[in-house]
């Protein structure tokens, strides 16, 4: 039972895509969850981000019209209509608070003017785009992503200011359809955090389409010229342009939030520091490094951090020694909502009638981010424990109610399948069975011809961990599958760590290396010994093939 009438057992700040799967499955686990959201409940992954973004890249391949692109493009998007996810969410029994939520206190909520009380406090609002400090930048009209991936124009003449994932899906998707393409990268080459061959073939591919790279160079001054944009490079060029498409990364999305009043240093545009609980930190008190989370071994140097390892065998999910008697938190988790109507009624303390429920519960087309979409059933037990390193200090609880993050705002891998997956960690911790994220074997993937796969350490990440890599690799020109395709572009490159004499990364580029990467994700993720993996069979004729070349070379070797 709730303790008051505005009380909520948790409330998820942010209703994208982790905390859509959050708040869905805490509820449908009995809690009384508040979700709110101040844009669009789905977040950017199915509206601005992912779905519309490789539906185009979709259309570009079968090389249809703009406008017959853009059509399916706001198709599958639902017009940007949230409806169906609202009445999903409503059916689970969560609320749906619309407006900005702040935090104004340890377990107090404000959502414009409304206050609301909760337990345990989820925060997802995200990431947004970072717009570099150029001169005259601010004064022009610019792009990000959401424009790009929402607007129906077709630029003449695009420049776009990045070659990291963003800026080269949208570089291939816009030259496909007819503008002149210029990238922009500050760094010598696409993708820097990949391995240099991945930018490499992606490059010759943007290239063959008649994109401009402009590696090396960034822009220096920007300004309206009688006939568009001009823009003044570092590297002395100019380029004209109609559009300027801002791709230069992302900020964690951590002001306004409030959460310094729970205690918490929070610096703008940087991650909100989690353990591999997903519990967040106040700044300092957290030694994980982007690095140690995709390693999962310490840096030269550095203490190991053996909360973030797995012992031999072990499942990631385990109960916490300590978990089963801490809680006092005053959830019962026998009231929760059998179908969606307790939450209906709920006052604010600052409004005085009328329901805070979702307000749009008839839309039309759902967007289709694939599989559960945050709706799936609780893979997670319930349970009566609470997080056992001092949330209560944090929070002001005395006994209960922690502090947790997922997705983007975390800085960790940020991709949808991450945000997807550390919402289910916080999950089962929220429900206090204990659990650890494991970020060794999370995908990158860009969706571009040819899709570009990696997963794991990649050579730039070993560099600066000091970690010995061998690697091998296949061109897939070398494959049957190659041939009978009439496409021979792609590479694949396996990476061992000499030290420990197990596969830790790999990238791959080529046709649907998202789909035949997996089992590559899986044996470094379950530490599959080399010598099992050379004895896999892969059948005639595939890409996958590929992979069984340099496994060979690398036991061979190790
Ligand atoms: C162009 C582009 C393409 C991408 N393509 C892919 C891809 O193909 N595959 C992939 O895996 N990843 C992709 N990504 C990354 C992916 O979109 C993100 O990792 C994912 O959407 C992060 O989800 P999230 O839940 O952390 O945040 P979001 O989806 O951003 O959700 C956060 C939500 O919180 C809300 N919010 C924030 N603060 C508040 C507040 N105070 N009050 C109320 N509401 C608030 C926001 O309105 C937002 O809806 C892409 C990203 C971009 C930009
Ligand atoms: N398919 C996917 O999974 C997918 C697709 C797109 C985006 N994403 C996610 O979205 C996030 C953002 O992607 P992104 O590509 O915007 O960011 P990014 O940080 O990966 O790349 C930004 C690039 O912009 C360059 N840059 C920065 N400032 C510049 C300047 N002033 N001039 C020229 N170049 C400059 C940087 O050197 C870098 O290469 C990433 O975290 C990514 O994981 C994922």
């Amino acid at each position: 039972m709730s303790l008051s009438q505005n009380h909520f057992d948790v409330v998820v700040l942010g209703g994208g895509t982790a905390g859509e799967l959050a708040a869905a499955e805490l509820a449908h686990a009995g809690r009384d969850v508040a979700l709110v959201e101040n844009r669009l409940v789905g977040g950017e992954s199915p509206y601005f981000a992912c779905v519309p973004s490789k539906s185009l890249l979709l259309s570009a391949r079968r090389g249809e019209t703009w406008e017959l692109a853009v059509a399916r493009r706001d198709e599958v998007t639902g017009n940007l209509d949230d409806g169906r996810a609202v009445a999903r969410l409503a059916e689970a029994g969560v609320t749906v608070l619309r407006g900005w939520g702040r935090i104004t206190g340890p377990g107090v909520l404000d959502v414009d003017g409304a206050r609301y009380r909760f337990t345990d406090l989820v925060v997802s609002t995200g990431s947004e785009p970072a717009v570099p400090a150029v001169e005259g930048l601010a004064d022009v009209p610019v792009w990000t992503s959401d424009e790009a991936l929402t607007v129906p124009d077709l630029p003449r003449r695009l420049v776009v200011l990045g070659g990291g994932p963003v800026g080269c899906e949208m570089a291939q998707v816009y030259a496909a359809f007819g503008s002149a393409v210029t990238v922009v990268e500050a760094s010598g080459r696409l993708l820097t955090a990949e391995a240099p061959f991945a930018g490499e073939i992606l490059a010759d591919a943007l290239r063959r389409m008649g994109v401009d790279l402009r590696l090396g160079a960034e822009p220096a001054r920007v300004e309206r010229g009688p006939g568009g944009l001009r823009l003044w490079l570092s590297d002395g060029g100019v380029l004209e342009a109609d559009r300027v498409l801002v791709a230069a990364g992302r900020r964690p999305r951590v002001e306004g939030l409030g959460l310094e009043t729970l205690g918490l240093a929070v610096q703008p545009g940087r991650p909100l520091p989690v353990d591999a609980t997903c519990h967040v930190h106040p700044l300092g008190s957290s030694s994980f490094t982007t690095e140690t989370r995709v390693l999962n071994v310490p840096r030269p140097g550095e203490p190991a951090e053996t909360e973030m390892r797995l012992p031999n065998g072990m499942a990631p999910e385990t109960v916490h020694p300590n978990g089963t008697s801490a809680g006092t938190h005053a959830v019962d988790a026998g009231t929760g909502h059998p179908n969606g109507t307790a939450t209906a009624t709920r006052q604010p303390d600052a409004v005085g009638a009328g329901t805070q429920h979702a307000e749009a519960m008839d839309g039309a087309v759902e967007p289709s981010e694939p599989a559960d979409g945050g709706m799936g059933h609780p893979d997670v037990a319930d349970g009566g424990m609470r997080h056992p390193d001092g949330v209560e200090n944090v929070m002001g609880h005395p006994g209960g109610g922690g502090v947790w993050a997922a997705g983007d705002v975390t800085g960790v891998a940020r991709t949808t399948h991450a945000a997807r997956y550390q919402a289910r960690v916080v999950v089962a911790n929220v429900l206090g069975k204990h659990r650890e994220a494991d970020y060794r074997a999370i995908p990158r993937v860009v969706y571009t011809a040819p899709t570009v796969y990696a997963v794991g350490v990649s050579p730039v990440l070993a560099e600066q961990a000091g970690l010995r890599l061998i690697s091998a690799g296949f061109d897939l020109s070398g494959t049957a599958r190659a041939a009978v395709d009439a496409d021979d572009r792609g590479r694949v490159e396996l990476y061992a760590d000499a030290d420990r004499g197990l596969l830790v990364g790999a990238a791959a580029v080529g046709p649907y290396a998202e789909e035949w990467m997996s089992e590559i994700a899986l044996a470094i993720r379950a530490e599959t010994p080399l010598s099992l993996l050379t004895d896999v069979v892969h059948a005639f004729p595939t890409f996958g093939e590929a992979v069984e070349a340099p496994l060979r070379e690398l036991a061979g070797r190790l």
